[in-house]
């Protein structure tokens, strides 16, 4: 059996614990267990180069090869924090009017995925599969195919894909979809992702080659890590500072297309509304700095700090703080056990591919006394877990309702919808999902080469 080679823009680093927060690096993670495999991609560092392509630095722990190259500052600029982050990732969250084109970044892009082609190259072998992974990437396939690579190669976008009448706003969208014709298959997360890039080929007289197969996580390691984590020493400090408040959790890196502000919006009315919660309840988001160069960003996080210092000032009491508000990582490991300490996850996405913390969130719960997973319809996980309270993230009102209901429901109810949503978590787990995934590549008819 030939190797496995993984190729993504962000791989975690094999050796450090605290990993820079994103579904993506976990998803894969767990889905890495089994066989022999090399994972290409971007180190996270950047470095000023003089000439040539970068020479990938090797380190192989168990079964997998990390290969990772550095970029220059130009590279980072143009390639990751402006085409990949200022242009595809607004586009392709439906959000066209944040959306900053430039020539010279399009240009800067296909130039690094050309890079990338030519120093994965030399270490491939010719019964390879070759696997890419999500919208830093989309040319790769066509790329290494240009250098004559003959292996089976696979895509998968982990984020949404939105409707033909948004993705032509790109320029070049119509030679973006005639490169992923070099994909022998092209996984999305959701059967909506599937019929909108179908679309979008079919629209360019391309072969519809998209299905969904939705990530998931490894749930019993989640588990056994949430009850380990009940019993360290952040559980036992957090359960200390709430003094008998419930607790509603929300963790997301700090981007645009998660909602916070309407989530914070949401909280407050609740606090608003439902005057019977206030100093019984807190809510912690956890919230990590995300590419905090591009400028949309930034302003995020200025608009976030402006809305908790107005919350906490209208409700706060000498004894009670209202929002608890971290724009630092948390180790996933400690995150666990907070998840399972939680009486409610708020996960209110306007958009995400599919937001593996809701997945982590109900992995993590006690059997016996679990907490309620509030979820917006947008996120790619809703279809797969609606016995969750579904909310319109656009609607504060809403929230505000589905808090309510969260925090008032009974024991009954709860292990109901918590026992279907476990169901759904242990029956798609990241495992099954690259296995599934992998199967079909396999079984695809090759795309059109000699
Ligand atoms: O690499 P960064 O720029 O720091 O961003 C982190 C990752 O964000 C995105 O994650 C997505 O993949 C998850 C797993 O499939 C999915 O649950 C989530 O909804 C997506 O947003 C991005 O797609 C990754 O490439 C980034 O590494
Ligand atoms: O402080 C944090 C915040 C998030 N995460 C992890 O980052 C991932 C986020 O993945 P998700 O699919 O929800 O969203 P993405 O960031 O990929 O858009 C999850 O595994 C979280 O547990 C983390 O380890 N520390």
């Amino acid at each position: 059996m030939g190797r496995l080679i993984i190729v993504s823009n962000r791989v975690p680093s094999p050796r450090e614990r605290s990993q820079p927060a994103g579904g993506l690096a976990v998803g894969l993670k767990d889905a890495l267990r089994e066989g022999e495999s090399l994972w290409f991609g971007w180190s996270g560092k950047q470095v000023q180069l003089h000439g040539g392509d970068p020479v990938p630095r090797l380190d192989r722990v168990d079964n997998v090869t990390y290969a990772t190259i550095d970029l220059t500052p130009l590279q980072y600029e143009g390639f990751y924090q402006n085409f990949s982050n200022g242009i595809l990732w607004p586009l392709f969250h439906y959000r066209v009017g944040l959306m900053n084109y430039s020539r010279t970044d399009w240009k800067t892009y296909l130039a690094v995925n050309a890079m990338f082609a030519r120093t994965l190259l030399p270490l491939l072998k010719p019964d390879d599969t070759i696997w890419v992974h999500d919208y830093h990437l989309f040319p790769l396939g066509q790329a290494l195919r240009d250098l004559g690579v003959k292996c089976r190669i696979g895509f998968f976008l982990h984020i949404p894909f939105p409707p033909w009448s948004l993705v032509r706003s790109l320029p070049g969208a119509d030679l973006l979809l005639e490169d992923m014709q070099s994909y022998d298959l092209i996984g999305v997360q959701t059967p909506e992702d599937a019929e909108n890039l179908n679309h979008s080929l079919q629209a360019n007289g391309l072969a519809a080659r998209g299905q969904a197969f939705p990530i998931g996580i490894d749930p019993d390691e989640f588990r056994a890590q949430a009850e380990k984590s009940m019993k360290g020493p952040e559980v036992e400090r957090l359960e200390g500072s709430l003094r008998g408040a419930k607790l509603v959790l929300g963790v997301d890196r700090l981007d645009y297309s998660k909602g916070l502000p309407e989530r914070f919006r949401g909280y407050e009315a609740l606090l608003a509304r439902y005057p019977e919660h206030r100093g019984k309840v807190t809510f912690l988001q956890v919230a990590p700095i995300s590419r905090g160069s591009v400028e949309e960003y930034r302003q995020l996080r200025r608009q976030l700090d402006e809305l908790t210092g107005r919350i906490n000032g209208a409700y706060s009491e000498f004894d009670w703080t209202p929002i608890r508000y971290i724009t630092r990582p948390l180790a996933r490991e400690v995150l666990a056990g907070f998840y399972r300490r939680a009486e409610a996850a708020l996960i209110t996405p306007l958009r995400d591919g599919m937001n593996l913390v809701a997945k982590e969130y109900v992995a993590a719960q006690n059997p016996a006394n679990p907490g309620v997973l509030i979820l917006s319809h947008f996120a790619g996980a809703a279809p797969e877990m609606d016995e969750g309270i579904l909310v319109n993230p656009y609607d504060p009102d809403e929230i505000a309702d589905a808090l309510h209901a969260a925090l008032t429901m009974g024991l009954a109810e709860r292990r109901t919808r918590w026992q279907a949503l476990e169901q759904e978590v242990s029956s798609t787990t990241a495992i099954s999902w690259a296995a599934d995934f992998l199967r079909a590549l396999d079984a695809a008819p090759v795309a059109g080469r000699s």
